[in-house]
């Protein structure tokens, strides 16, 4: 069993397809905070495409940790140069591998976050991206306001603290450049969240402001913020997955990754320092991305949530086993048609139709074996971004709202943190202890959980929203997830 590093990549067979580019002439003009599965599956990807065909040399990622756990990447990836394997999967097993090397360092902030603005300020370095999550961004998800009292904010805040936050690094490093004359990098977020850039330059521009409000009307005239929508579902690495590695490749990888075929990237082009030649990478590079953005977040992320909590409380555990499902597809394809696609501009150069079931199609890869506990997790940052906007437009143009109220009365059944058998649910949220105690109160009052404006804004006063809210409610507790997509498999 060979460990993968750049010692071994010579030795490696020759199914396994290694950087046919020096690394060592690497230079890094990127830097990522967020280096988790999909960073690797996707934008590390693209660099490396680009990289085996000679390009983008100088524009190799030096990855940035800031949580806790992002020790264990640092040291997964140190002790393996920075390469790690893709492992795309087909959906009739057919897996296709590749050594990815367009990661050339990485820094944990918590151990010397010096280091990391240094990085980041020094001239070499022309892009900072971000897959950081939606809560990342820490904005308020109804006013849409920065949350200045978060206690990390407010500790990076205080003059002479280490930064331990993205904000706080990020801010730094812009700040050092604008003292030593040099230009600002072009922050770019690769986060599920609709304008991402626009969201990414409002969170920026108000830490800045409190950090300085020169620097903060700097950072708003000079900084750009591409927006753009990416795309490719690339599940939590398991055991199993590294197991796998070993058998078919003879490579032992402490981090590999697994991901579908699919993959879609719409970019805005707003980088003027200059940017790597993406579109050779198959990259599109577009003057506006919001059409690709509403697209893709609200008929393949807001369907995850829509087949996510039915899924659980219907007992099943992986994606595929849920839309292989036809009750849950077809529930899925209403959901889509009657009411995600009426909110929705024409898109240039796809076919809905086609997208849509195309979707139905990726969800049922059984090969990349996607968990319905990924879906369910963090959904306060989740929900309130993708699938609370439909219902809104939808209220204001008397369009249908039964499904997507329904996506929400299962989100409020399944935070009671108990199944249908009586077993325990592990919520994820970072608001776990608020959402569970009041989802429990659901019993006695059923708008117990909806009234929480921090997420649900106004939506608790609409007559319309709340009738279908309570009725879907109410079936789910009386007859239970699955009866109740049956019965509204029947709605007209
Ligand atoms: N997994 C996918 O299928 C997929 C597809 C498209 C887009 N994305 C986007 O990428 C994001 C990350 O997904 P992933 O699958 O890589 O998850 P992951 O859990 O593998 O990695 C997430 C990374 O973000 C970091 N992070 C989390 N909260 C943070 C915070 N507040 N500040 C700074 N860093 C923080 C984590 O420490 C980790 O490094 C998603 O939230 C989404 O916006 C994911
Ligand atoms: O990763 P999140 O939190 O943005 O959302 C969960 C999934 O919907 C998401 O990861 C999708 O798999 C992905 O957006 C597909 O491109």
């Amino acid at each position: 069993m060979l460990p993968l590093n750049a010692r071994n990549l010579s030795s490696l067979p020759g199914e396994l397809p290694v950087p046919a580019y020096d690394r060592g002439a690497l230079r890094t003009g990127i830097v990522h905070f967020g280096v988790g599965g999909f960073h690797r599956a996707h934008e590390a990807m693209y660099l490396d495409r680009l990289m085996n065909d000679g390009k983008a040399l100088d524009w190799a990622i030096c990855g940035v940790g800031v949580m806790p756990a992002d020790r264990r990447m640092r040291d997964a990836l140190d002790g393996q140069d920075g390469l790690y394997t893709l492992v795309v999967k087909a959906p009739d097993g057919t897996l296709e591998p590749r050594v990815i090397g367009s990661i050339k360092e990485y820094l944990f902030a918590p151990d010397d976050p010096e280091a990391v603005i240094e990085k980041m300020a020094s001239a070499d370095v022309r892009i900072v991206s971000l897959t950081v999550t939606e809560g990342g961004y820490n904005f308020n998800a109804v006013t849409g306001e920065f949350v200045a009292d978060n206690p990390d904010v407010q500790h990076d805040l205080q003059p002479g603290n280490p930064p331990k936050t993205t904000f706080g690094l990020i801010t730094a490093a812009l700040a050092r450049r604008r003292e030593r004359g040099s230009a600002p990098f072009t922050i770019m977020s690769c986060d599920n969240i609709q304008g991402n850039g626009h969201a990414a330059r409002r969170s920026f521009v108000a830490y800045a402001n409190l950090v300085d409000p020169e620097l903060g009307a700097w950072v708003e005239e000079h900084v750009a913020f591409p927006n753009s929508m990416v795309d490719r579902i690339t599940p939590v690495t398991t055991d199993d997955d590294r197991e796998e590695v070993r058998k078919r490749f003879g490579v032992d990888d402490a981090w590999p990754v697994v991901c579908e075929p699919f993959t879609q990237w719409a970019l805005e082009d707003a980088f003027p320092l200059g940017r790597p030649p993406f579109e050779d990478a198959g990259v599109q590079v577009v003057a506006d991305v919001e059409p690709y953005e509403l697209m893709k977040l609200r008929l393949l992320n807001a369907s995850h949530q829509a087949l996510c909590y039915f899924g659980y409380l219907s007992g099943f555990r992986l994606v595929h086993d849920v839309t292989q499902d036809s009750l849950f597809a077809d529930f899925l394809l209403a959901y889509m048609d009657r009411e995600a696609t009426p909110t929705l501009e024409p898109v240039p150069g796809i076919d809905l139709d086609e997208y849509k079931h195309q979707l139905i199609d990726r969800f049922s890869n059984a090969q990349v074996k996607d968990t319905v506990a990924r879906l369910c997790a963090e959904s306060s940052d989740r929900i309130p971004k993708w699938l609370l906007p439909v219902i809104r437009h939808n209220l204001e143009t008397g369009g249908e709202i039964l499904r997507a109220t329904a996506v929400v009365a299962s989100w409020a059944r399944y935070a009671e943190g108990v199944d249908e058998q009586g077993q325990k649910i592990e919520v994820v949220d970072r608001l776990r202890d608020t959402l569970v105690a009041t989802a429990q109160r659901q019993a006695e009052d059923p708008l117990a959980f909806i009234a929480n404006r921090d997420l649900f804004g106004d939506l608790i006063d609409n007559e319309r929203f709340v009738s279908t809210y309570r009725s879907v409610l109410a079936s789910l507790h009386s007859k239970g997830a699955r009866a109740t997509l049956e019965e509204l498999a029947t709605a007209s």
